[in-house]
């Protein structure tokens, strides 16, 4: 009879044993062969393995599989050593409550370590909204009241969600929003975002309000080819935005979008509560501004931004610039025809997150209206007009109802700060994995390779109360009444 001691020492890739129901078995040449891979059998290397081998294989799979030399025999029972069960408790690190990044299941695990971690003056500023908050959580349930119609039988063996923005490579329809001050959450503010984003594949977009430098931010690409985006709040004093602009150009920032939406920043009442002596952004550092800081720290930071921005300024901005223009914080499908009419590169569906004009409709709520005026029109599909959403994202299937509804890719904001505020750049990381994770599992589902198959006519988003039709129900219904006529069925 065998002594467990014996089978301990077999516990490597090139020497497996484990003990299952009593018996030694050698499954060395088996490892390759496991379906659900060599790293489950490695963990229980030398080990007795019979307790989670029990639940996941029926009866007689060991015999199946394995050749009958490769069961070594009995194990002398009183030699073998129970593996002591270490229950798998929330591991709550030491410093102020975070446990390990791989607990980490979803976007919103992040806000609620961040809750924890952030400092009151932080966490007031990332996670306010505007007013009583109505749009920023209408933004999230909007996503909840679209549904998907999944298609089967089809080879969803290869999954592929890259796409481009802009003409920029991107492995994701997913950009890195810009949300301003972020050193509020983590010393190394949005660099944290740079560095995850070149990791990642994705773009950030530099905010105007960052608290690091733009030279910080751009310093900390990853690769030269790193794409960047910035976010532009149009100074009053003109000057400053054109060096603003002329250097994003000359850095090779491949997009320019001008938030529209803020020609004054919202009253967040969280955020409002707090006074703000905390680090201010870059903007603040450049101009000495000695503000009010009172009033939290959206009144603290934006007393540049000009309210006196119109359509007749887009002719100067378009003369200072040759980068893509495109507007951030569209909220009407007027807005968005005037765009296209204009011969602009795009739109961002967006209230700020909430952040603005309370009772704003979601991002995901306009794009609807939007696609049917710009094709109505003419102007939609357009490759040199792109759609983005931003508002509420938090899973791949809000990605993918948004991308099927006509949008290019959307944007998030919260969550990324989140991540970096606990987790520092690795968390944002994750969270960019996660997301492509749940792409991955979503568009196989849907029965959608790649993001051209994500088509409207797999949402069903009539509970949006958008006045077009992405509802595949009524093409049902005339589908239906066509079959009435064909076979004579009487009408209802
Ligand atoms: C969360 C957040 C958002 C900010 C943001 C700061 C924070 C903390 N700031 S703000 O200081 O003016 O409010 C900016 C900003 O600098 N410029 C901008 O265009 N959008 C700003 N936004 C809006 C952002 O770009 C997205 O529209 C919004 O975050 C998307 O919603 P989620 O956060 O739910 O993804």
């Amino acid at each position: 009879m065998l002594k467990f001691d014996e089978v301990q020492k077999h516990n490597s890739r090139e020497s497996c044993w484990v003990v299952v129901h009593g018996n030694a078995y050698d499954v060395t040449e088996f490892l390759p062969d496991h379906p659900g891979g060599a790293g489950i059998i490695l963990k229980y290397a030398g080990k007795d393995a019979t307790e989670e081998y029990d639940p996941i294989h029926p009866p007689g799979t060991l015999e199946e599989n394995l050749p009958k030399e490769k069961c070594l025999g009995p194990v002398d029972p009183s030699t073998i050593k129970k593996e002591e069960k270490v229950e798998k408790k929330q591991v709550v690190k030491d410093e102020g409550g975070v446990p390990p990044l791989s607990q980490c299941l979803n976007l919103y695990d992040f806000e609620v370590i961040a809750k924890r971690v952030l400092k009151p003056t932080a966490w007031a500023y990332y996670s306010s909204g505007a007013d009583d908050e109505v749009t920023m959580r209408e933004n999230t349930s909007a996503f909840g009241r679209i549904w998907f119609r999944p298609r089967i039988l089809r080879d969803v063996s290869k999954v592929d969600f890259s796409t481009s923005l802009l003409g920029q490579k991107s492995t994701l329809p997913v950009y890195i929003t810009a949300t301003a001050l972020g050193k509020l959450g983590h010393p190394d503010g949005e660099k944290n975002l740079t560095v995850a984003a070149g990791k990642e594949g994705v773009i950030q977009m530099i905010p105007t309000l960052a608290s690091c430098s733009f030279d910080e931010i751009v310093a900390a690409k990853t690769h030269d080819a790193q794409v960047q985006f910035m976010q532009l709040y149009v100074n009053s004093n003109r000057a400053i935005t054109e060096n603003i602009i002329a250097k994003a150009e000359k850095a090779g920032i491949k997009g320019l979008f001008v938030t529209v939406d803020a020609p004054q920043l919202g009253r967040r009442e969280k955020d409002m509560r707090m006074k703000f002596d905390d680090v201010g952004s870059d903007m603040q550092n450049q101009n000495k501004d000695n503000v009010d800081r009172s009033q939290g720290a959206a009144r603290a930071i934006s007393s540049f931004i000009d309210p006196s921005l119109s359509w007749d300024d887009l002719t100067w901005l378009r003369s200072v610039t040759k980068m893509p223009i495109v507007l951030k914080g569209v909220q009407t499908w007027e807005d968005a025809v005037r765009a296209a009419e204009l011969g602009l590169s795009g739109v961002v569906l967006s209230n700020h997150g909430g952040r603005q004009l309370d009772f704003a409709r979601s991002g995901i709520e306009v794009l609807g209206e939007v696609v049917e005026a710009l094709k109505a029109k003419g102007l939609f599909p357009n490759p040199m007009f792109q759609i983005f959403v931003d508002g509420g994202i938090r899973r791949a299937s809000d990605v993918l109802k948004a991308v099927a509804m006509g949008a290019t890719a959307v944007g998030i904001g919260r969550p990324f700060l989140y991540a970096y505020s606990a987790y520092g750049s690795d968390g944002v990381v994750h969270a960019l994995q996660l997301l492509k994770a749940e792409m991955e599992m979503n568009m196989r589902l849907l029965g959608a390779p790649t993001l051209k198959d994500v088509v409207p006519e797999m949402v069903d988003a009539r509970a949006l109360g958008t006045h077009v039709n992405f509802t595949p129900v009524s093409h049902g219904h005339q589908i239906y009444e066509k079959l009435q006529t064909a076979v004579g069925m009487p009408g209802e």
